[in-house]
């Protein structure tokens, strides 16, 4: 109960990074052709909506999401709001203690219309991903498609998160979360070789 769904619905709208695939159902094996049951069939790029990155998504030697410890992804989290920047940099935290914190989700409103994909959003600093690591955070969870600008081809925030053992969750629907400390569920699927996978993310007020 109170469970809050931050996810955004996978549906045939659902957008998607320019050029990926898009989500697609069907229903395979329709009830009167297979006599007792309707069985689906998803087709969909791993980072549409909301989805959490595999190191693999951006380093040919990093893990797949078989890899990552599901824990990372259930547990206290801490919401921050950061509105209005085109950067977001380590001295942006420097009003918030978050001491003790492991998970950061940021509400950045970068992207308030979700049923378009932005031009620009907001990145993520190196700067910003050094300062993460010294606090001991090891995931972050934005309400962005990704932690760098749209147009990068050198992911620096995805690989300054990586160098600091930062794990990434992206594209969240932070409208209706308030700051402060919730219970954050969000597991990726067991797709053993996956550079990522969408997440149903949940906050819970704690
Ligand atoms: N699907 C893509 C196709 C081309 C270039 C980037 C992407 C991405 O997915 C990047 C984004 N930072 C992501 O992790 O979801
Ligand atoms: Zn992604
Ligand atoms: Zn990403």
């Amino acid at each position: 109960m109170t469970w809050i769904d931050v996810s955004q619905p996978l549906h045939a709208d659902v957008t998607t990074w320019p050029g990926d695939t898009k989500f697609s159902y069907e229903i395979a094996w329709p009830m009167a052709q297979s006599g007792s049951v309707n069985v689906g069939k998803v087709t969909m790029s791993l980072h549409v909506g909301t989805h959490i990155d595999a190191p693999f998504h951006f380093d040919d030697h990093g893990k797949r999401v078989i890899n990552l410890d599901p824990s990372l992804y259930i547990g206290p989290a801490r919401v921050i709001h950061l509105p209005h920047k085109s950067k977001i940099e380590a001295s942006d935290l420097d009003g918030h203690d978050l001491t003790g914190v492991e998970r950061l989700i940021l509400k950045t409103d970068g992207w308030p219309d979700k049923r378009v994909f932005p031009e620009t959003i907001p990145e993520l600093t190196p700067s910003l991903a050094d300062r993460l690591g010294e606090l001991g955070i090891f995931l972050i969870g934005l309400d962005l498609p990704s932690v760098d600008a749209i147009d990068s081809k050198e992911m620096s925030a995805h690989h300054a998160l990586a160098r600091n053992g930062v794990h990434i969750l992206e594209g969240l629907v932070l409208d209706d979360i308030l700051p402060g400390d919730y219970d954050l569920n969000a597991v990726p699927l067991p797709i053993v070789e996956g550079d990522g996978s969408p997440v149903r993310a949940l906050l819970r007020p704690m």
